[in-house]
């Protein structure tokens, strides 16, 4: 009978002690953490944006982050992502997978997605076509169009339609969607990646006050199964999701915690200048 231990590649201790073995893209996630990122730092010519950042992520999380214009959040997810490598720093993903070492590319296959705030559909495919896109890695909207649609993959598709919402909306043109359907479906293809992290850059910036809603309780869906990482401005919305958050300033932690926490954190509010995230109405 096969082992399940010996079809695994890959080790991570020395001669003599006790080993642990993980496929190349299976995080060691033992201790409790996805992500870490130590001691961070990145700067562009001279200016630190990035200041010995420290961030810890749980497995299956959902963390918003939050800060002032400049603070770092868009350096820091070019980092997690591998868009650019840091001067200084630790960049893991569980216990055993150096994200450093890793390029951008192998880093979005499986390991980390990263949805930028404007969405980025094909609009000459229908919603369906679009999620087969990505879910088989095929080089072109032609292939798709080209090639049968095998039984594993229109389950895959379907079960995404579902999560995302748009299960009626399959045969819709892209280009046809609202601004919220087009960030349901951007969503739709992370997921058809399976990455164990979203990176979610300002989902809610153009919606309106129903489709935020249906994007909260997309991504507190998704949570549990994936961590999820929230980089938003909107306090209202943090507020709807938020378990805990993350303050960045100056490239580094601010302040970490629940969302009362933080906003009650005096250092927080001074950043702030008495307004977000301080002083939005409730939900
Ligand atoms: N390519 C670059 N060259 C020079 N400076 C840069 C570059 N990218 C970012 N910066 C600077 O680094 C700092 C952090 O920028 P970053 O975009 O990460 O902040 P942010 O928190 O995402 O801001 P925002 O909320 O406005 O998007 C800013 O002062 C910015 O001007």
């Amino acid at each position: 009978m096969s082992d399940p231990i010996s079809d695994l590649v890959g080790t991570n201790a020395g001669a003599g002690e006790r080993v642990a073995h993980y496929a190349p893209n299976e995080p060691d996630v033992s201790h409790g953490p996805i992500l870490y990122l130590e001691d961070v730092t990145l700067s562009f010519d001279g200016f630190k944006a990035l200041n010995g950042l420290n961030l810890t992520l749980d497995d299956g999380e959902l963390r918003c982050i939050i800060g002032p214009n400049g603070a770092g959040k868009s350096t820091m997810m070019d980092v997690i992502t591998g868009r650019r490598k840091p001067d200084k720093g630790q960049v893991f993903f569980g216990q055993n997978i150096n994200l450093l070492e890793l390029p951008e590319h192998e880093i979005a296959r499986g390991l980390v997605g990263r949805k930028f705030q404007r969405p980025t559909v094909f609009e000459q495919l229908d919603v369906a076509d679009n999620l087969e896109l990505t879910l088989a890695g095929k080089r072109s909207p032609w292939a798709v169009l080209r090639a049968k649609r095998t039984a594993a993959e229109r389950e895959q598709i379907d079960e995404i339609l579902d999560t995302i919402g748009l299960l009626t909306h399959r045969h819709k043109l892209a280009g046809t969607l609202s601004h919220g359907q087009k960030q349901w479906l951007e969503i739709g293809m992370l997921l058809a990646q399976n990455p164990r992290i979203l990176l979610v850059d300002e989902p809610v910036a153009g919606m309106t006050g129903e489709e935020m809603a249906r994007t909260a309780e997309l991504l507190v869906s998704l949570a549990g199964k994936r961590t999820v990482v929230v980089v938003e401005h909107d306090m209202a919305f943090v507020r709807k999701i938020a378990r805990t958050v993350t303050v960045l300033h100056q490239g580094s932690v601010l302040a970490e915690g629940s969302l009362s926490a933080v906003q009650n954190n005096p250092r927080v509010i001074e950043v702030y200048l008495g307004e977000t995230p301080c002083s939005t109405s409730p939900a």
